[in-house]
Protein backbone atom coordinates (compact mmCIF):
# COMPACT_ATOMS: atom_id res chain seq x y z
CA UNK A 1 0.00 0.00 0.00
CA UNK A 2 1.56 3.81 -0.96
CA UNK A 3 0.61 6.02 1.98
CA UNK A 4 0.58 9.67 2.25
CA UNK A 5 1.94 10.61 5.84
CA UNK A 6 0.12 14.52 6.45
CA UNK A 7 2.31 15.44 9.47
CA UNK A 8 5.74 14.50 9.69
CA UNK A 9 6.11 15.19 14.15
CA UNK A 10 6.51 12.61 16.44
CA UNK A 11 3.21 10.52 15.02
CA UNK A 12 3.98 10.94 11.65
CA UNK A 13 7.80 9.45 12.49
CA UNK A 14 6.78 6.25 14.51
CA UNK A 15 3.88 5.78 11.68
CA UNK A 16 6.61 5.44 9.29
CA UNK A 17 8.38 2.74 10.43
CA UNK A 18 5.29 0.82 11.41
CA UNK A 19 3.93 1.26 8.29
CA UNK A 20 7.49 -0.03 6.70
CA UNK A 21 7.83 -3.29 8.97
CA UNK A 22 4.12 -3.89 7.76
CA UNK A 23 5.46 -3.85 3.84
CA UNK A 24 4.15 -0.81 3.06
CA UNK A 25 5.63 2.46 1.17
CA UNK A 26 5.72 6.04 2.32
CA UNK A 27 5.60 7.74 -0.90
CA UNK A 28 4.94 11.28 0.65
CA UNK A 29 6.15 13.06 4.10
CA UNK A 30 4.30 16.29 4.40
CA UNK A 31 5.10 18.64 6.77
CA UNK A 32 4.44 22.63 7.54
CA UNK A 33 6.07 24.00 4.48
CA UNK A 34 4.98 21.42 1.56
CA UNK A 35 2.39 22.83 -0.15
CA UNK A 36 2.98 21.91 -3.64
CA UNK A 37 2.51 18.20 -3.54
CA UNK A 38 0.49 15.44 -5.46
CA UNK A 39 -1.76 13.46 -3.26
CA UNK A 40 -3.19 11.34 -5.56
CA UNK A 41 0.28 8.77 -5.48
CA UNK A 42 -0.46 7.61 -2.59
CA UNK A 43 -3.35 4.46 -2.20
CA UNK A 44 -4.35 6.44 1.60
CA UNK A 45 -3.10 9.28 3.68
CA UNK A 46 -2.86 8.93 7.44
CA UNK A 47 -2.84 12.73 8.86
CA UNK A 48 -1.03 13.17 12.34
CA UNK A 49 -0.80 16.93 11.95
CA UNK A 50 -1.92 19.88 13.86
CA UNK A 51 -5.56 21.44 14.86
CA UNK A 52 -4.63 24.47 12.66
CA UNK A 53 -4.05 22.20 9.65
CA UNK A 54 -6.05 18.55 9.91
CA UNK A 55 -9.37 20.24 8.04
CA UNK A 56 -7.21 21.30 4.77
CA UNK A 57 -5.38 18.23 4.58
CA UNK A 58 -9.09 16.08 4.93
CA UNK A 59 -10.81 17.82 3.01
CA UNK A 60 -7.50 17.51 -0.17
CA UNK A 61 -7.72 13.82 0.37
CA UNK A 62 -11.32 13.82 0.30
CA UNK A 63 -11.69 15.64 -3.16
CA UNK A 64 -8.68 14.01 -4.69
CA UNK A 65 -10.51 10.74 -4.18
CA UNK A 66 -7.90 9.25 -1.73
CA UNK A 67 -9.19 7.67 1.50
CA UNK A 68 -8.19 9.09 4.67
CA UNK A 69 -7.57 8.43 8.15
CA UNK A 70 -7.54 11.56 10.31
CA UNK A 71 -6.03 11.44 14.25
CA UNK A 72 -5.21 15.03 14.69
CA UNK A 73 -7.57 16.13 17.88
CA UNK A 74 -8.64 19.95 18.24
CA UNK A 75 -10.25 20.32 14.99
CA UNK A 76 -13.72 18.85 15.37
CA UNK A 77 -15.57 22.31 15.32
CA UNK A 78 -15.65 21.03 11.46
CA UNK A 79 -15.98 17.55 11.95
CA UNK A 80 -19.65 17.73 10.51
CA UNK A 81 -18.36 19.72 7.23
CA UNK A 82 -15.61 16.62 6.77
CA UNK A 83 -18.31 14.10 7.27
CA UNK A 84 -20.88 16.12 4.42
CA UNK A 85 -17.71 16.39 1.90
CA UNK A 86 -17.02 12.53 2.57
CA UNK A 87 -20.71 11.89 1.96
CA UNK A 88 -20.77 14.58 -1.46
CA UNK A 89 -17.52 13.18 -2.97
CA UNK A 90 -18.32 9.12 -1.88
CA UNK A 91 -15.32 9.44 -0.35
CA UNK A 92 -13.65 7.28 2.84
CA UNK A 93 -12.61 8.85 6.00
CA UNK A 94 -11.86 7.42 9.51
CA UNK A 95 -11.49 9.42 12.37
CA UNK A 96 -10.39 8.47 15.62
CA UNK A 97 -9.76 10.78 19.40
CA UNK A 98 -7.21 7.59 19.57
CA UNK A 99 -6.12 5.06 17.48
CA UNK A 100 -4.62 2.31 19.84
CA UNK A 101 -6.42 -1.09 20.87
CA UNK A 102 -6.25 -0.38 24.60
CA UNK A 103 -7.93 3.07 24.67
CA UNK A 104 -10.86 1.45 22.48
CA UNK A 105 -11.38 -1.30 25.04
CA UNK A 106 -10.99 1.47 27.75
CA UNK A 107 -13.88 3.63 25.42
CA UNK A 108 -15.96 0.39 25.66
CA UNK A 109 -15.33 -0.18 29.54
CA UNK A 110 -16.24 3.24 30.25
CA UNK A 111 -19.48 3.17 28.68
CA UNK A 112 -20.22 -0.13 30.55
CA UNK A 113 -19.06 1.72 33.75
CA UNK A 114 -21.10 5.01 32.91
CA UNK A 115 -24.52 3.03 32.97
CA UNK A 116 -24.06 1.60 35.88
CA UNK A 117 -23.35 4.10 37.84
CA UNK A 118 -26.30 5.60 36.13
CA UNK A 119 -28.66 5.20 39.56
CA UNK A 120 -26.18 5.62 42.31
CA UNK A 121 -26.39 9.47 42.59
CA UNK A 122 -24.10 9.34 45.33
CA UNK A 123 -21.33 9.22 43.06
CA UNK A 124 -19.81 11.90 41.74
CA UNK A 125 -17.71 11.50 38.23
CA UNK A 126 -14.11 13.30 37.58
CA UNK A 127 -11.80 12.53 34.36
CA UNK A 128 -8.03 13.27 34.57
CA UNK A 129 -5.67 13.03 31.37
CA UNK A 130 -1.83 13.77 31.18
CA UNK A 131 -0.15 14.45 28.26
CA UNK A 132 3.51 16.07 27.01
CA UNK A 133 4.17 19.65 27.54
CA UNK A 134 4.34 20.05 23.73
CA UNK A 135 0.55 18.92 23.20
CA UNK A 136 -1.46 22.24 21.69
CA UNK A 137 -4.93 21.08 22.86
CA UNK A 138 -6.93 20.69 26.08
CA UNK A 139 -8.56 18.53 27.00
CA UNK A 140 -7.21 15.56 24.97
CA UNK A 141 -9.42 14.37 22.26
CA UNK A 142 -9.53 11.01 23.80
CA UNK A 143 -10.68 12.22 27.43
CA UNK A 144 -13.79 14.22 25.12
CA UNK A 145 -14.62 10.83 23.43
CA UNK A 146 -14.99 9.49 27.16
CA UNK A 147 -16.53 11.88 28.10
CA UNK A 148 -19.13 12.05 25.55
CA UNK A 149 -19.44 7.82 26.41
CA UNK A 150 -20.98 8.80 29.98
CA UNK A 151 -22.96 11.09 28.66
CA UNK A 152 -24.71 9.15 26.45
CA UNK A 153 -24.47 6.17 28.99
CA UNK A 154 -25.66 8.38 32.28
CA UNK A 155 -28.76 10.56 32.74
CA UNK A 156 -26.67 12.46 35.41
CA UNK A 157 -24.49 14.04 33.04
CA UNK A 158 -25.42 16.41 29.98
CA UNK A 159 -21.87 18.59 29.47
CA UNK A 160 -17.97 18.37 29.81
CA UNK A 161 -16.00 21.44 31.43
CA UNK A 162 -12.13 22.13 31.48
CA UNK A 163 -10.81 21.94 35.31
CA UNK A 164 -13.57 22.43 37.23
CA UNK A 165 -17.35 22.16 36.34
CA UNK A 166 -20.09 24.47 37.20
CA UNK A 167 -23.50 22.40 37.78
CA UNK A 168 -23.96 18.94 38.96
CA UNK A 169 -24.42 17.43 35.46
CA UNK A 170 -21.21 18.81 34.06
CA UNK A 171 -18.25 16.59 34.40
CA UNK A 172 -15.07 18.25 35.04
CA UNK A 173 -12.14 17.09 32.91
CA UNK A 174 -8.44 18.17 34.81
CA UNK A 175 -5.94 18.14 31.81
CA UNK A 176 -1.92 18.08 33.06
CA UNK A 177 0.76 18.63 31.17
CA UNK A 178 4.12 16.91 32.52
CA UNK A 179 7.23 16.03 30.49
CA UNK A 180 7.24 13.70 27.58
CA UNK A 181 4.25 11.68 28.98
CA UNK A 182 2.59 9.65 25.96
CA UNK A 183 -1.18 9.84 27.67
CA UNK A 184 -2.98 8.82 30.68
CA UNK A 185 -6.30 9.15 30.94
CA UNK A 186 -8.92 8.40 33.93
CA UNK A 187 -11.67 8.51 35.65
CA UNK A 188 -13.30 8.60 38.86
CA UNK A 189 -16.51 7.92 40.83
CA UNK A 190 -16.01 9.03 44.26
CA UNK A 191 -18.82 9.28 47.16
CA UNK A 192 -18.39 9.90 50.93
CA UNK A 193 -17.92 6.08 51.74
CA UNK A 194 -15.41 4.97 48.47
CA UNK A 195 -14.13 5.61 44.78
CA UNK A 196 -13.96 3.66 41.59
CA UNK A 197 -11.06 4.24 38.78
CA UNK A 198 -10.45 3.15 35.90
CA UNK A 199 -7.04 4.43 34.28
CA UNK A 200 -5.49 3.77 30.79
CA UNK A 201 -1.74 4.65 30.43
CA UNK A 202 0.19 4.88 27.32
CA UNK A 203 3.87 3.45 27.59
CA UNK A 204 4.58 5.13 24.57
CA UNK A 205 3.40 5.90 20.92
CA UNK A 206 3.27 2.62 19.39
CA UNK A 207 0.13 1.94 19.89
CA UNK A 208 -1.58 4.87 18.28
CA UNK A 209 0.41 4.64 15.58
CA UNK A 210 0.08 0.59 15.01
CA UNK A 211 -3.71 1.52 15.01
CA UNK A 212 -3.39 4.11 12.40
CA UNK A 213 -2.28 1.73 9.86
CA UNK A 214 -4.26 -0.78 10.43
CA UNK A 215 -7.03 1.55 10.37
CA UNK A 216 -5.37 2.60 7.05
CA UNK A 217 -5.12 -0.79 5.62
CA UNK A 218 -8.81 -0.94 6.59
CA UNK A 219 -10.62 1.50 5.14
CA UNK A 220 -8.07 1.43 1.95
CA UNK A 221 -10.19 -1.80 0.64
CA UNK A 222 -12.71 -0.64 -1.10
CA UNK A 223 -14.48 1.39 1.53
CA UNK A 224 -16.73 4.14 0.81
CA UNK A 225 -18.43 5.96 3.92
CA UNK A 226 -17.57 7.55 7.39
CA UNK A 227 -15.96 4.70 9.57
CA UNK A 228 -14.72 4.75 13.31
CA UNK A 229 -12.19 2.71 15.27
CA UNK A 230 -14.99 0.30 16.15
CA UNK A 231 -15.86 -0.19 12.94
CA UNK A 232 -12.28 -1.35 12.00
CA UNK A 233 -11.66 -3.16 15.38
CA UNK A 234 -15.37 -5.33 14.80
CA UNK A 235 -16.27 -3.78 19.10
N1 LIG B 1 -5.67 9.84 17.56
C1 LIG B 1 -4.57 9.36 18.15
O1 LIG B 1 -4.44 8.15 18.42
C2 LIG B 1 -3.46 10.30 18.48
C3 LIG B 1 -3.60 11.62 18.16
N2 LIG B 1 -2.57 12.48 18.33
C4 LIG B 1 -2.77 13.82 17.80
O2 LIG B 1 -2.08 13.89 16.57
C5 LIG B 1 -1.62 15.23 16.34
C6 LIG B 1 -0.13 15.21 16.05
O3 LIG B 1 0.56 14.76 17.20
P1 LIG B 1 2.17 14.75 17.22
O4 LIG B 1 2.70 13.96 16.08
O5 LIG B 1 2.54 14.37 18.60
O6 LIG B 1 2.48 16.30 16.98
P2 LIG B 1 3.80 16.95 16.37
O7 LIG B 1 3.73 18.39 16.71
O8 LIG B 1 5.00 16.17 16.76
O9 LIG B 1 3.60 16.76 14.79
C7 LIG B 1 2.72 17.50 14.01
C8 LIG B 1 3.42 17.86 12.74
O10 LIG B 1 2.50 18.46 11.82
C9 LIG B 1 3.24 19.41 11.09
N3 LIG B 1 2.37 20.30 10.33
C10 LIG B 1 2.05 21.61 10.56
N4 LIG B 1 1.24 22.07 9.58
C11 LIG B 1 1.04 21.04 8.73
C12 LIG B 1 0.29 20.88 7.53
N5 LIG B 1 -0.44 21.88 7.00
N6 LIG B 1 0.29 19.66 6.93
C13 LIG B 1 1.02 18.64 7.44
N7 LIG B 1 1.75 18.73 8.56
C14 LIG B 1 1.77 19.91 9.20
C15 LIG B 1 4.10 20.09 12.15
O11 LIG B 1 5.17 20.83 11.56
C16 LIG B 1 4.57 18.88 12.94
O12 LIG B 1 5.78 18.33 12.44
C17 LIG B 1 -2.06 16.02 17.56
O13 LIG B 1 -3.29 16.65 17.29
C18 LIG B 1 -2.25 14.94 18.63
O14 LIG B 1 -3.18 15.32 19.60
C19 LIG B 1 -1.38 12.09 18.86
C20 LIG B 1 -1.20 10.80 19.26
C21 LIG B 1 -2.23 9.79 19.11
O1 LIG C 1 -1.25 14.75 21.68
C1 LIG C 1 -1.03 13.57 22.02
O2 LIG C 1 0.11 13.16 22.26
C2 LIG C 1 -2.17 12.64 22.10
N1 LIG C 1 -3.31 13.05 21.63
C3 LIG C 1 -4.51 12.29 21.54
C4 LIG C 1 -5.61 12.96 22.34
O3 LIG C 1 -5.71 14.21 22.30
O4 LIG C 1 -6.40 12.27 22.95
C5 LIG C 1 -4.32 10.84 21.82
C6 LIG C 1 -3.25 10.49 22.81
O5 LIG C 1 -3.75 10.62 24.11
C7 LIG C 1 -1.97 11.27 22.60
Amino acid sequence: MKIALLGYGRMGQTIEKIAISRGHDVVLKIDKDDTDYDITVADVAIDFSLPSAAYGNITNCLNNGVPVVSGTTGWLEKYDDAIALCKEKNGAFIYASNFSLGVNIFFELNKVLAKMMGNLKEYNVTMEEIHHTKKLDAPSGTAITLAEGVIENNSNYNAWELDTANSETSIPIVAKRIGDVPGTHSINYASEVDSINIEHVAHNRQGFALGAVVAAEWLSKDKTGVFSMKDVLGL
